[in-house]
């Protein structure tokens, strides 16, 4: 782990059980290379993970079964030790590349931007060459506009120990807001390639999907559908992402999906047992398959734990040099200079909004109102929206450093807005953009879109309370175990250590996925956008409310530009994108950083 992450406390723990094929899998590490500085959790780093995957590696072939090491994208795009370098990501191509990963794909993220798609084509792509699997991605060649598969369509592999033949898939989401240098084909449609249809007919022992794919997207449905009609009893393994959560999804008895959760928190274990080797073009045969999963948390108790070693036979020499580019990287960037002191934890979604430490209310309430402005129309009333999803971590009370910047916010959106915009008009966007249905549709303008990743496509199981209370409207709270999060350490009443506060995790193999046994923590859901008024009139003297404007500048992050332009239109707001101008070449990011230097002065 890094220095100065905090040290992991004990919790009772939950086995990791082996079969014959077993997976070691990552997604959505969105930078997190160097771990959680502020939650011992999370404090490994990714030279922990190399050591970890290397003795894993080791007792795999101990016991004559496999292991392979997945991931599933989005490894960019927030934290600082990506995003705060020029270029981005001068520090993390070099640290992931020294994982050893069996099979990886793209997330959005590695698609917002073209410098990241060319980043991912001319780096990571052929630092894993035989690995890297883009089932439904092509890339634009720019010096001759020519399109290609971003790397090969799919992969054949035979298990290293039982010697399985393994047909291995890497899809993305049906994304759309992919920048122009790069094609995302639809999942139906990839369906329908010669490729595909050959890669359906190969009768590997075992069909891997890997994805940037939430579980309960409509996509892995449907690729599981097609996979199966042409194999009725092979074993088909899903890796997830994108959601963000920890989740485990049964498609029928010999298919099944996991995701591992974000940032870095989660190593994700799946295991499969009673696979059937086919003797050479055998059609599917009946299986019992066994799939098991567990939610590593990223830490050293836990990764000593599963390993059976310790601080000193731990780490491996390759694990340690790469936990030292770490620090190389994090010094050279000096993520940790401190912009000033959080007086307390604000929470994007364990607590609720609106509330006193709620992240949003805060930029509702403080950040946005001191900071939106433009010198030109500073007098002019003005409304100003921001999408939840921009907002991607907590703040925790303490130092907060160039890396925390990055942490919360790293898009680099800026601010335009619409000039006087009838008051009658602006005032009804904000409810449409959070009401979402028919006027935006289901496709890209899907308001679901807007919000954080937890509730894009969400599990049933996140609907629904302990107390099987039923579904709850997604303005409500969305788990519901009652229980605050615990201190760290400590001794409960009985003198037993208390739980400390975190994941437990409902999914469709039940409620032992989890590897450490925590007390859980109340989440809630959040609204797709929140809204600041700035310079509104005050009341008139003698009068308790202030007299709506004629008309307000109707301010937004970028990023939500066309949901706002449709609002408006549905308002009866004549405005298209030509009436759209710049008003702050501000991100998010140097807005929240500014105000932070300015309002929590203090040291820690
Ligand atoms: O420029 C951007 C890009 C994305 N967002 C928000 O992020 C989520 C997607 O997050 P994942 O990590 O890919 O799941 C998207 O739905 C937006 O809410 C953004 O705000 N700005």
């Amino acid at each position: 782990s890094q220095p100065g992450a905090p040290a992991p406390v004990a919790a009772p723990m939950r086995e990791l059980e082996w079969g014959q094929i077993n997976f070691l899998h990552t997604t959505d590490i969105h930078g997190w290379l160097g771990g959680h500085l502020q939650e011992p959790q999370y404090s490994a780093d990714y030279g922990d993970y190399i050591s970890f995957a290397s003795h894993m590696r080791q007792k795999a072939d101990e016991k004559g079964v496999d292991l392979l090491v997945i991931d599933t994208g989005d490894r960019i795009e927030g934290n600082g030790l990506y995003d705060a370098s020029d270029p981005k990501g001068k520090y993390t191509y070099d640290i992931f590349r020294e994982q050893s990963i069996d099979a990886l794909c793209t997330g959005n993220h590695e698609l917002y931007l073209e410098a990241s798609v060319d980043r991912e084509h001319n780096t990571t792509v052929p630092n894993f060459k035989k690995s890297y699997i883009a089932s439904n991605l092509d890339y634009i060649e720019p010096e001759t506009g020519n399109q290609i598969p971003q790397a090969q369509r799919y992969l054949k592999l035979k298990t290293k120990n039982q010697g399985f033949n393994v047909v291995a898939l890497g899809f993305l989401f049906n994304f759309d807001r992919n920048a122009n240098n790069s094609v995302v084909q639809p999942v139906e449609e990839t369906m329908k390639e010669e490729w595909f249809q050959n890669a359906i007919r190969e009768k590997p022992d075992l069909f891997l999907v890997i994805g940037h794919v939430g579980l309960r997207m409509k996509e892995y449905e449907t690729i599981f559908k097609v996979i199966r009609d042409q194999n009725w009893y092979t074993p088909i393994a899903f890796l997830g992402g994108h959601a963000h959560v920890r989740d485990a999804r049964k498609f029928d008895d010999n298919a099944f999906a996991i995701a591992s959760g974000r940032y870095f928190e989660t190593i994700g274990w799946m295991s499969i047992d009673g696979i059937k080797k086919k003797s050479q073009n055998q059609a599917s045969i009946e299986a019992a398959v066994t799939f098991r999963r567990k939610y590593i948390d990223n830490n050293l108790f836990g990764l000593y734990y599963h390993t059976g070693l310790n601080e000193t036979t731990f780490p491996t020499d390759h694990g340690r040099n790469v936990s030292n580019m770490i620090t190389e990287g994090r010094k050279a960037l000096k993520l940790d200079n401190s912009f000033g002191c959080a007086p307390k934890d604000l929470w994007m979604s364990r607590a609720p909004y609106p509330a006193d430490n709620s992240i949003f209310s805060w930029l509702e309430t403080q950040v946005l109102p001191d900071s939106i402005v433009n010198e030109e129309r500073k007098n002019v009333s003005r409304l100003a929206i921001v999408n939840t999803g921009a907002i991607r971590f907590d703040i925790f009370q303490g130092a907060f450093t160039r890396d925390s910047t990055f942490l919360i916010s790293p898009f680099v959106s800026k601010f335009n807005y619409i000039a006087d915009v009838p008051y009658a008009v602006a005032s009804k966007v904000l409810e449409l953009l959070n009401s979402g249905g028919q006027v935006f549709g289901a496709g890209s303008l899907d308001t679901k879109h807007l919000t954080i990743p937890e509730q894009v496509a969400p599990s049933p199981f996140l609907y629904t309370s302990t107390a099987e209370k039923g579904p709850v409207s997604p303005m409500s709270i969305f788990v519901e175990d009652d229980a605050q999060q615990k201190p760290l350490g400590g001794k409960g009443d009985g003198g037993e250590p208390e739980l400390i506060g975190g994941y437990t995790t409902h999914d469709d193999l039940g409620d032992d996925g989890d590897d450490a046994v925590h007390s859980p923590i109340k989440f809630y859901a959040v609204p797709n956008c929140i809204q600041s008024k700035i310079a509104f009139p005050p009341p008139e003297e003698g009068q308790d409310k202030a007299k709506d404007p004629e008309t307000v500048d109707l301010v937004f992050i970028d990023y939500v530009q066309p949901w706002i332009i449709k609002a408006l239109q549905f308002s009866g707001g004549d405005f298209g994108t030509d009436d759209v101008k710049v008003y702050s070449n501000n991100t998010l990011t140097d807005v929240i950083a500014s105000w932070v230097k300015e309002h929590w002065k203090n040291d820690c």
